[in-house]
């Protein structure tokens, strides 16, 4: 395909990607700390009501960067049930 615009908006979303990327594997990095804490704390792997705060937070958040709070919210949920299911595993083999 020879179509350079449309190759330039590519390049951008790969960058946008790859940061993606980047910025979750931070994440899960600070998690999967968090999961080891939490488990030899015996404290339980859901915080609702710190989830409750994130979620407020970041519908703000996208609200005010245009981006549609709903799918910001279905975003975070997403990432957080996967934490939790990690902070569980690290639980069971406390
Ligand atoms: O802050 C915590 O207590 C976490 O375990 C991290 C985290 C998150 O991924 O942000 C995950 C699970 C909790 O329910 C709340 C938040």
């Amino acid at each position: 395909m020879s179509d350079d615009v449309l190759k330039r908006y590519r390049e951008s979303i790969d960058n946008i990607d790859a940061a993606l990327v980047f910025m979750l594997a931070e994440r899960f990095k600070v998690t999967q700390a968090v999961g080891r804490y939490k488990a030899e704390a015996g404290l339980p792997p859901a915080d609702p009501g710190r989830e409750s705060a994130q979620i407020e937070r970041l519908r703000t958040l996208a609200r005010s960067a245009n981006l549609d709070p709903d799918f910001s919210e279905k975003f975070l949920r997403f990432i957080i049930d996967e934490v939790i299911r990690h902070h569980e595993k690290a639980r069971a083999a406390e």
